[in-house]
């Protein structure tokens, strides 16, 4: 009957949106610089080791505690989105014996098979972030080089990922079981066009992590823009707490912890907008 059927186009157009949506943020990504987005925000004063108030320290020492607290246990970590960035998975490769990293750009995942390889090359020196986990962990700085070696024989592999994808991973390139740990840094909000979009992004990112496997996830709060290379502004979506919380329930998670860091005005160094940085430990239902 005409009217259980919905109004012409209707839906067609909000789902035509969001794929224009989508294709004009990839568009931007592949203006995406590597070497620029390390620089911005993985040196000083962003990443000080010496400033108990720099947002680097303060993301080792949460990811730090949430992997080593006890419930986060399995085999198998997975990183959506990693970027050029390998900070995110320091802590976690002590704690699981095969760790994925996954980029949607190939810029990124050649960046991150260049320091895999030890081959040289690599447009950020990682020592810095090695030493300061060592420490975190109770270990001597120089214990470095074991903690560099450990994350090379973890890692098994860097693949392609697109978060908008119901499987935003490739068959096979998993697991079916899943992951038991997914972590995820600055992605989900600086690649999707609206919260719509961000929400779906992290169900579909959920399909990848097992029944009572943990997320780790950090990201921007009231960020509107950032800038991905030289005059290279990608959009991200606004956040706030309330609606990373109220994603992650409508996503199938439940929240165990949510930190936040404000920025001091000395870390608003022109690269982005971003005015908090959020810390979740969620569990998936
Ligand atoms: C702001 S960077 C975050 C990098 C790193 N995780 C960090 O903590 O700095 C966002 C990353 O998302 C990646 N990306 C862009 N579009 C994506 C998509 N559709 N699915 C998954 N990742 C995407 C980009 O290539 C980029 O590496
Ligand atoms: O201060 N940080 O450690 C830091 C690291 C990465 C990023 C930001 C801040 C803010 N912008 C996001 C992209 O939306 C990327």
């Amino acid at each position: 009957p005409l009217w259980g059927r919905r109004p012409p186009n209707q839906k067609a157009m909000g789902e035509k949106a969001a794929e224009n949506g989508i294709a004009a943020m990839a568009a931007c990504y592949q203006r995406f610089d590597p070497a620029s987005y390390l620089k911005y925000n993985y040196t000083p004063p962003r990443a000080d080791f010496g400033r108990d108030d720099s947002i680097v320290p303060w993301k080792l020492a949460r990811l730090h505690r949430a992997f080593t607290e006890g419930d986060v246990r399995g085999d198998l970590l997975v990183d959506v989105g990693s970027g050029p960035t390998l900070y995110q998975v320091l802590s976690g490769c002590e704690v699981f014996s095969k760790v994925i990293l996954t980029d949607f750009l190939e810029v990124n995942r050649q960046e991150l098979r260049r320091w895999l390889r030890d081959e040289g090359g690599c447009s950020l020196d990682w020592t810095p972030y090695l030493q300061y986990v060592c420490q975190l962990e109770g270990r001597r700085p120089s214990a470095w080089t074991e903690k560099a070696a450990k994350l090379r024989q973890v890692v098994q592999d860097v693949l392609p990922i697109d978060v908008h994808c119901p499987q935003p991973v490739a068959p096979h390139g998993l697991p079916a079981a899943g992951a038991d740990c997914l972590v995820s840094t600055f992605c989900l909000e600086s690649v999707s066009p609206d919260l719509a979009a961000f929400t779906r992004a992290l169900g579909h990112v959920g399909s990848l992590l097992r029944p009572g496997g943990h997320l780790l996830l950090i990201g921007a709060l009231g960020e509107s823009y950032y800038l991905g290379g030289p005059g290279v502004k990608i959009p991200v979506v606004p956040l706030n707490e309330a609606q990373v919380c109220a994603s992650l329930v409508e996503s199938g998670y439940t929240l165990i912890r949510l930190e936040v860091y404000t920025l001091p005005q000395d870390m608003r160094v022109g690269v982005d907008d971003v005015s908090g940085v959020f810390f979740v430990k969620a569990k998936k239902l």
